[in-house]
């Protein structure tokens, strides 16, 4: 028996989802507006942004459960147009943020009840695997009110998986959960993944984008920058090097000013003896900085790239909104 997302046939080059110029009001309030971007296939796809963002919104709109007030977009290959919500809501599924199951029936028996309610063909077999896709399998029988948040998540997931979607939705999958029950959840996204599974996926937690996505977006009502976590630090903050040596410098400029691949230096805002340097390539101008600090009779104590983190460019980024909204 084939597992989750193997048996999924693999798409033309056409984007898993597409979404131009779309925008959702709720009368005067605009939930989000004008965003456009593509997910393609096999992609994870993160969505961030601040509380009341749109994140839901976006994902209930492209989940065919609200219409989108003007713009257009595709869905697994299909126009977002009411008359097309059946044929998608087959192609897609969406794990809400609370995984809605039925607390006095047994996982096994929740996920009859979905899969009937889906009216999916092949039950047995389709359970068997979306239990055996969230590491399950044994507690089939248990009710689902014994289960703790992160198992009954992981329940939500498979029910999710039933009808083996070639895009995934997952609204805040963590939310709530204890690091061991979130680690969980990661390595299943990562397992799904892994099979080719197309996983939207929106959260607050940033080291969790890092470590899943491919590409993310972060949303403020209007999609704000949107790449790969490495291609948004790049873009948001350069390139430095912090060097730091024993006592400081007599004369950094003389030793710092005028070196191949530093392009400028500055005294570290922490200690004395600390400097950080903006460099085109980080492990380039290291050997060269290391090189001149020994030279000038220096003790180097240590040479390192600054690392952002998808966090620093989110608060960056959602600080700047904030600064320009109270302008
Ligand atoms: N059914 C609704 N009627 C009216 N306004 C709504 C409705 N649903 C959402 N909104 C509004 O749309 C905006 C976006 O909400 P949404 O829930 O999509 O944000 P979010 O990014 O998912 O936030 P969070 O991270 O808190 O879940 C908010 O201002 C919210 O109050």
């Amino acid at each position: 028996m084939s597992e989750i997302g193997t048996s999924t046939p693999v798409p033309s080059s056409a984007p898993a989802v597409e979404v131009d110029g779309l925008t959702k009001r709720f009368g005067a309030r605009t939930a989000f507006e004008d965003v456009s971007f593509a997910v393609q296939y096999g992609e994870v796809f993160g969505f961030l942004g601040p509380n009341g963002a749109g994140k839901t919104t976006t994902v209930r709109t492209l989940g065919t459960l609200l219409e989108p007030t003007s713009g257009r977009a595709t869905v697994a290959g299909l126009e977002l147009r009411p008359d097309n919500g059946v044929e998608i809501r087959r192609r897609i599924a969406v794990m809400p943020e609370a995984p809605g199951l039925y607390l006095r029936l047994s996982v096994a028996e929740n996920l009859e009840f979905f899969a009937g309610l889906y009216e999916l063909d092949d039950r047995r077999a389709r359970i068997e695997r979306a239990l055996r896709a969230v590491n399950l399998t044994d507690r089939a029988d248990e009710l689902c009110r014994t289960l703790s948040k992160g198992l009954r998540q992981r329940v939500g997931l498979a029910r999710a998986l039933l009808s083996d979607p070639r895009v995934l939705f997952l609204d805040e999958p963590t939310s709530g959960l204890d690091p061991v029950a979130a680690r969980e959840v990661h390595d299943l996204i990562e397992t799904l993944r892994s099979r080719g599974v197309t996983i939207f996926l929106t959260t607050h937690r940033l080291a969790e984008a890092e470590r899943l996505c491919d590409r993310v977006a972060i949303m403020n009502t209007t999609l704000r920058l949107i790449g790969s976590p490495a291609e948004l630090r790049d873009r948001l903050f350069s390139k430095s090097v912090e060097l730091r040596v024993r006592e400081p410098l007599p004369d950094p400029e003389r030793v710092l000013g005028a070196l191949p691949g530093v392009e400028s230096w500055s005294a570290g805002p922490d200690a004395a003896g600390t400097y950080l340097l903006a460099v085109a390539d980080p492990d380039q101008a290291a050997s060269a900085v290391a090189r001149a600090v020994v030279d000038a009779g220096a003790d180097l104590l240590a040479l390192t790239p600054s690392r952002h983190s998808l966090e620093d460019v989110y608060l960056q980024l959602i600080d700047t909104d904030v600064e320009a909204s109270s302008r």
